[in-house]
């Protein structure tokens, strides 16, 4: 294992780990697989499905070879993450006019309610292995609940960046509950990460945003899962939404292991989602620049996804380059119902998640993506995560009439309504 700078392609040994490479690009994780009998560990990965107590249950681990293969059990930190539902939905299908199958891939139904929990139980157990204690991270709010969840775990202290304002509160409460010390600040997710980039030498804290290239590692096991629980056969199109950008480049680096080992044939096409108020990569590509541009205020009700310097961009262009990949954005407006849609099927999600089933509904409407092509929608976030958007969904000033559901209120009392009903 190694880590090489995707600006200058510059070699560091893993043991000498670091976020960023001295001329300031982050660093991916490359393994050594000439070793792997594919056939073999996908037998192996078939076995894994069945363990209950050992970390193999895991969504995550259960790939160990492919995530973290060095790294000796007794540091792994785990809760079981992954194992999340894959869910064919007829009423997603109908909603975003399809004439195929549409998955929805429930990361929300991870520990610690989000995609992070994938990332988070590799970042923090390499963090333990190289003898850390006191682990940070900035955050909108999963990032920190995730964090926050396996420091407990690992009887270690983590300390949160979190801004002051356009996060859920219900985020920043799970995250102190769990343990860890909230510090709330004036500025956005970006300027905590600017702050980490000077300062993760002195600060002497092990750092766990997806700067870090162990998380991404983790990540990739969510394209694993679906891989798998879908007998190696991916779906036409993967819909991911894109804040940080760092499950869009996990769910890349994701699908190379999976091509390369010849576990699949097909390397789906990847359709990244942003929401219009952040969205400066969607800007980027649409308009054919080769950089981008940061979006100094950023702001969506999808709070999750309020990020306008995404670190990850270099490597989220990577995704989209190896899987003819595209980029669109959507409206508050057009998150929000299709979260509506997405809670009634059962599955529920919170708003950043729901960009993708609105980008799925409107690039078929564009005919980007054909009705009869099959595709996953990846589901970040529970839809407990803000429980503020359900309220001023349904009961706000403005709730939606498109919605078919109400409180029906009455004077009645239960015996009248009961006689009603009978
Ligand atoms: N929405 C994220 C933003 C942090 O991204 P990260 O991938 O760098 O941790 C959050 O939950 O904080």
């Amino acid at each position: 294992m190694k880590l090489v700078c995707v600006d200058c392609s510059k070699e560091v040994p893993a043991h000498l780990f670091d976020y960023q490479c001295t001329c300031g690009g982050l660093f991916d994780i490359i393994h050594d697989t000439s070793a792997i009998d594919a056939e073999q560990l996908k037998r192996v990965f078939h076995e894994r499905l069945s363990e209950r107590i050992t970390p193999y249950a895991s969504g995550v681990w259960r790939y160990k070879e492919l995530i973290f293969p060095e790294l000796p059990e007794e540091y792994i930190t785990t809760k079981y993450e992954g194992n999340t539902g894959l869910y064919a939905s007829a009423l997603i299908q109908s909603y975003v006019g399809s004439n195929s199958k549409v998955w929805l891939k429930a990361q929300s139904e991870n520990p610690s309610g989000s995609f992070k929990d994938n990332g988070m139980t590799v970042a923090v157990s390499h963090g333990r292995s190289l003898g850390y204690q006191r682990f940070t991270c900035t955050s909108t709010g999963n990032t920190s609940s995730s964090l926050a969840m396996y420091a407990a775990l690992a009887h270690h202290e983590s300390y949160v960046f979190v801004p002051n304002k356009n996060i859920s509160l219900n985020k920043v409460m799970q995250t102190l509950a769990y343990g860890a010390k909230v510090i709330s600040f004036d500025g956005t997710y970006d300027d905590g990460i600017r702050f980490y980039e000077q300062y993760s030498k002195e600060l002497g804290l092990y750092i766990c945003n997806s700067i870090n290239p162990f998380r991404i590692e983790g990540q990739k096991s969510i394209v694993y899962e679906i891989a798998q629980y879908l007998n190696w056969n991916l779906p036409d199109w993967v819909v991911i939404p894109g804040g940080a950008l760092s499950n869009v480049t996990a769910l890349g680096k994701g699908l190379q292991d999976l091509k390369n080992l010849g576990f699949i044939e097909k390397v789906p096409r990847v359709a990244l989602v942003q929401a219009e108020g952040a969205s400066p990569f969607h800007r980027m590509v649409a308009g054919g620049h080769t950089e981008l541009t940061p979006e100094p205020n950023p702001y969506t009700r999808a709070s999750a996804l309020n990020i306008g310097n995404p670190p990850s961009w270099k490597k989220a262009l990577r995704t989209l380059e190896e899987t003819n990949g595209v980029t669109c954005s959507v409206t508050d407006r057009e998150i929000l119902d299709a979260k509506a849609w997405v809670d009634k099927s059962g599955i529920g999600c919170e708003p950043a998640s729901a960009a993708t089933v609105a980008g799925l509904r409107k690039l078929i409407a564009g005919q980007v993506i054909d009705k009869d092509e099959t595709a996953v929608c990846i589901l970040t976030g529970n839809m407990l995560k803000d429980t503020d958007a359900l309220q001023e969904y349904h009961l706000g000033e403005s709730a939606q009439a498109s919605y078919p559901n109400k409180i029906i209120s009455s004077q009645l009392t239960l015996k009248e309504i009961g006689a009603m009903l009978s």
